[in-house]
């Protein structure tokens, strides 16, 4: 459906600066997803478990409050892309299956 130029264009202007926005989201989940290996890897070598349950219903309580409706499946969505990196000690040694 056609849209006035003048209505086009501001369209055009809004796309570009979500098309911004969603360059740095991005970039901040990248940077999420490094510093949570590192505690993940941080924990699991000296013994502890991959995941941190208490630790997850606090970041997701954030995602909730900020997001009443959708807020439950981004947070858990963004702990699974952070959770899914750093593969456990107890199973580098396990050859891959052929
Ligand atoms: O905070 C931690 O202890 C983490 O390991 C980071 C993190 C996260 O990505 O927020 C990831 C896995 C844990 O289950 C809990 C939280």
């Amino acid at each position: 459906m056609s849209v006035p130029d003048k209505v086009q264009g501001v369209i055009d202007a809004r796309r570009e600066r979500v098309d911004e926005l969603d360059a740095r989201i991005v970039e901040l989940l990248q940077l999420r997803v490094k510093v949570s290996e590192e505690i993940q890897r941080k924990r699991m070598n000296s013994g502890g478990t991959r995941s941190d349950l208490f630790r997850e219903s606090v970041v997701l309580r954030r995602y909730q409050d900020a997001f009443p409706e959708a807020g439950t499946a981004l947070g858990t969505e963004v702990l699974r892309l952070c959770r899914s990196k750093t593969p456990h000690p107890k199973l580098q040694h396990i050859p891959k299956d052929r």
